[in-house]
């Protein structure tokens, strides 16, 4: 579903993606843990067409690395920015109906108010009330408005409570259950990336250190890097 290869990315004269490559199978969960400032925010702008970079991006079977951002987006890549990044003075509803642009669709699936209730509830109010939970998960909404196959989260429990973040992932699982798509998370915290990844990748200072799947996933292992 998505593969990069040799991926470069630098600000300026500075490199901080150095050579990055690994693959995203069909419906699969890959968690890229890191702690802060390795890399894992330069890496998702780059991969949804923010940040220029050198290398190569497979999105479905075809380059995209050239491709702008709405490129992408039509081709079934959609982004949950880091910090959420909602349209504050917008309603819930406005905020989702924004996502439908690249389907050329006018009404929001419902199935996206089923995954998400209190979104349905809220859906005059202005996005700038909700609570972070809430407007985090306003943004996975706005996100699959747009009909993605692989979805893309920059570390969606920054700043949530605990128990928010257990009911996140398993609306994440669900997900993918009911979308069939891909899921690719960045993340600092283990035991919410344990609850969804099928496959986790450790980033440190630009770099995978660290790749594991299924049953070969050592918990204790993973801490270590985001610890050290
Ligand atoms: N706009 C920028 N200009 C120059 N350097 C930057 C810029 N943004 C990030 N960096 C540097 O790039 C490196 C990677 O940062 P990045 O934000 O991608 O890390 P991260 O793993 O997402 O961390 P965090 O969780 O804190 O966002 C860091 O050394 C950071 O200082």
């Amino acid at each position: 579903m998505l593969s990069t290869k040799d991926l470069r990315v630098s600000y300026g004269m500075s490199e901080v993606i150095h050579g990055i490559s690994f693959e995203v199978g069909d419906t699969e969960t890959v968690a890229i843990m890191g702690r802060n400032g390795m890399g894992k925010t330069t890496l998702f702008k780059s991969l949804i067409g923010i940040l220029e970079c050198k290398g190569e991006i497979m999105l479905r079977g075809e380059s995209v690395g050239s491709r702008q951002a709405y490129e992408r987006v039509a081709r079934g890549l959609a982004y949950v920015p880091q910090g959420r990044l909602v349209f504050a003075t917008l309603t819930v509803e406005e905020n989702i109906a924004a996502g439908l642009e690249a389907t050329g669709r006018r009404k929001i699936p419902e199935d996206i108010y089923d995954l998400f209730p209190v979104l349905r509830d809220m859906r005059r109010r202005k996005a700038g009330n909700l609570s972070g939970g809430q407007q985090q998960q306003l943004a996975i909404a706005r996100a699959l408005a747009a009909d993605p196959k692989v979805l893309l989260l920059d570390e969606p429990t920054e700043g949530i409570q605990p128990s928010i973040i257990k009911q996140l992932a398993t609306t994440l699982n669900e997900i993918k259950q009911l979308r069939k798509i891909s899921i690719v998370v960045s993340e600092q915290v283990l035991s919410f990336a344990t609850a969804i990844a099928d496959r986790m990748l450790v980033i440190d200072k630009g770099q995978i250190v660290h790749e594991a799947a299924g049953a070969d996933i050592d918990a204790q292992q993973i801490s270590r890097y985001l610890t050290v």
